[in-house]
Formats: structure tokens, sequence, C-alpha cells
């Protein structure tokens, strides 16, 4: 619910699209989605490097690194992680009008939350990427020790053992990290984003 009243948009003379056309690229949000451990963050990073290196401007927004600055005063009660999800989507938002290429990599466990940040922006600017894992894989992964926290209680609402994890009704995409090496994850994200024209394809170089 908004506070503020007698607020007024001002329009700046520079838009969204001029920003794209300086930049020689689309711009759109990468919505990474899935378990702890599912691999959000890996490919994340991976994907981000292999556009960059296609001359394509980037940023990372990382579950784990907002939650040390923006978003520091948030917990992982269902009200939390919803307010999480919505000040990260409208900082996407942001990044999508200034141009860039957004990668976020968040478990955003609620089809609802997901379902706002689509909202918020236009048509295709929402690719969400159902990032696949079974959870005894993300368990047994375990990188950061946290599954062995939350089975020992240590941790409380730990997504996939006493918090809900709900899988993307219909993402744009399903990358199955149990079932393919992470470089051809990054293969199939690319691919997507040049058959749907995000991106330019790149000449196959022989
Ligand atoms: N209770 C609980 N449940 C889930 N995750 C937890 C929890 N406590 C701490 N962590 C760590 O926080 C990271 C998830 O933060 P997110 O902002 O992505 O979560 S959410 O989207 O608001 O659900 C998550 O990062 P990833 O492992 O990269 O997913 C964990 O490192
Ligand atoms: N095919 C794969 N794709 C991505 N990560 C993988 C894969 N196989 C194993 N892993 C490992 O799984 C872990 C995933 O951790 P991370 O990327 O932090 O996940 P998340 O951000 O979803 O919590 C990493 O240690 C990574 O090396």
């Amino acid at each position: 619910m908004a506070k503020a009243t007698n607020i007024t948009w001002h329009e700046a003379k520079v838009k969204k699209e001029d920003r794209r056309k300086l930049n020689g690229h689309g711009s759109a949000i990468l919505w990474f989605t899935g378990l702890s451990g599912s691999g959000k963050s890996t490919l994340s990073v991976a994907v981000e490097h292999e556009l960059h290196k296609r001359g394509i401007r980037t940023y990372i927004l990382d579950g784990d690194n907002i939650r040390h600055g923006l978003n520091k005063n948030l917990g992982f009660s269902p009200e939390d992680r919803k307010e999480n999800i919505r000040r990260i989507g409208e900082v996407s938002k942001l990044f999508v009008d200034a141009g860039i290429m957004v990668l976020t990599a968040f478990i955003s466990p609620y089809q609802a939350d997901r379902d706002m940040v689509r909202e918020l922006v236009e048509g295709r600017e929402f690719v969400e990427i159902y990032v696949k894992c079974p959870l005894e894989v993300c368990e047994n992964r375990d990188p950061k020790g946290l599954y062995k926290k939350a089975r020992s209680g240590e941790i409380k609402n730990f997504t996939g053992i006493d918090a809900p994890y709900e899988a993307p009704e219909c993402p744009e995409l399903v990358v199955d990290t149990n079932q393919q090496p992470l470089e051809d994850s990054v293969k199939q994200v690319i691919q997507y984003l040049e058959e749907n024209d995000y991106i330019e394809k790149q000449p196959v170089r022989l």
C-alpha cells in the first residue's frame, strides 16, 4: 500500500528505448528461481559472463548479497519473503529502464510473488527461469551447510524443509541442473535469449 500522497511523476527526456539503442541491445529481467543449492547463483554468474563477453551490459542481484544491504531488515517469514521479492522487482524494473540485462537469483518460493514482479514490467521483460533440481540433490550438495542446520533445527523456516517452494507453473524456461552440466545450462539460456530476440545470434566461429 502506498503511504505517500501529493507525489508527482516526472518524465525524463531520455527514455528506455533511447538507452537500449545506445547500448545496442534490449533489456529484461532473467529471473532465476529454485531451491537453495539448485544452482541459481552458479548459473546466473556463468550466464552473465557469457553475456558480458558478447558486449551486453548486465547486473546480478543475488539473494544472499542483497540481504546484506538493501534487504538486511528482512527475514524468511512469508511476509518478509514477499517484501524481499517486491523490492527486488522494483529494483529490477529500474535496471530494465536503464537498458541493462538484469539477472536475479532469489529462491522466490511463491508463485504469487513472482507473478507480482511479472506484472510490474512490460510483456516480454520478465523471463522466469526455473532452476530445477530435486530437494535430495540440493541437500546432498549443501554448498553452505544450511540444509544440515535446517535438519538439526538450528535454522527454522528453511525452504524445502519446513517452508514451501512452489515450482513455477508456466516458466519461460526450465533448466535442470541435475540432468546437465553447467555449460549446457548456460547454452540453453543463451539459446533462448537468441531465439526470442533478446540478444543477437552470434556467428558460428569456424
Ligand atoms: N530459512 C531460509 N530459507 C531459505 N534460505 C535461507 C534461509 N536462511 C538463510 N537462507 C539463505 O538465504 C538465501 C535465500 O535468500 P532469498 O532472498 O533468495 O530468499 S527468498 O527469495 O526471500 O525466499 C539462501 O541462498 P541460496 O542458497 O543461494 O538460495 C540461503 O543462503
Ligand atoms: N549442473 C550444475 N549446475 C549448477 N550448479 C551445479 C551443477 N552441478 C553441481 N552444481 C553445484 O551446486 C551448487 C549450487 O550452489 P548455488 O549456485 O549457490 O545454488 P543456489 O544459488 O541456488 O543456492 C554449487 O556448489 C555448484 O557447483
